[in-house]
């Protein structure tokens, strides 16, 4: 179980802009945040990933803080470019992380013929799938997914989605964050609103994921 209890977080001497998050997540679940921009939604998921410390409250898995080694909340967002070294190879790049065996290679495309390739040799979405590959080792319960599909192409797009619905039928926690209510209709068990760094439970678990997405949403269809 992941839990942020409480947790606080202000930048430099500035007001906090994560006020007191609360929340749990379980083995397959899938918890939903949306929020408008700069509401604290990118803040809250890097104090869950533990790339920063909440200045009170705490963030547990399994009753335990995250410690050092493989953190297992990995954290991806959209920016694929800004998350590796552009200057090592993608095979380096994604060994980073852990060896992926071949079912794992070919489950989000990435071959090992791209092994050789720098960043920029590679597309947008190829390279958002390389990150997510490197995080998805199997010590990794949780994964937070902050737009991790925002800036690639529609089919990228649920293709991405369908694997981590399967890795969470697998166990694989997910917080995803994004704008897309549709997408998160789609494939969140609840789904939380964040608004000046609270977060409120808009639809809780079972609400969500209906037979149909809304309609003209072409990736949540594909889903
Ligand atoms: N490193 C930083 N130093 C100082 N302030 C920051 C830093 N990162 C973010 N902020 C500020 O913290 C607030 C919350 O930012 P955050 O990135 O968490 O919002 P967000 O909800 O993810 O926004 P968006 O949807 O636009 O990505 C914003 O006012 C932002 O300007």
């Amino acid at each position: 179980m992941l839990e942020a209890t409480d947790i606080g977080f202000a930048y430099r001497s500035g007001a906090e802009v994560v006020c007191g998050v609360t929340l749990a997540l379980g083995p397959g679940q899938t918890l939903g945040i949306r929020g408008p921009s700069g509401c604290g939604k990118s803040t809250l998921a890097r104090l869950l990933a533990g790339y920063l410390e909440p200045q009170r409250g705490t963030v547990h898995v399994d009753g335990e803080a995250l410690g050092k080694g493989w953190c297992p909340v990995q954290y991806v967002h959209q920016s694929a470019i800004v998350s590796v070294d552009p200057r090592w190879r993608i095979g380096r790049i994604v060994e980073e992380g852990w060896e992926p065996d071949e079912a794992s290679r070919e489950a989000l495309g990435v071959p090992r013929s791209c092994y050789d390739r720098y960043p920029h040799e590679v597309s947008g979405g190829e390279l958002q799938r390389i990150c997510l590959l490197r995080a998805l080792a199997p010590e990794t319960r949780f994964l937070v997914a902050d737009e991790l599909t925002a800036m690639v192409d529609p089919v990228t797009q649920a293709d991405i989605w369908r694997h981590l619905r399967q890795r969470s039928r697998q166990g694989l926690g997910i917080v995803a964050i994004s704008h897309d209510q549709a997408l998160l209709r789609r494939v969140a068990d609840s789904i939380h609103q964040m608004d000046g760094g609270r977060l409120t439970e808009l639809e809780p678990a079972g609400a969500a994921r209906p037979a149909f997405a809304a309609p003209g949403r072409d990736v949540a269809n594909r889903l």
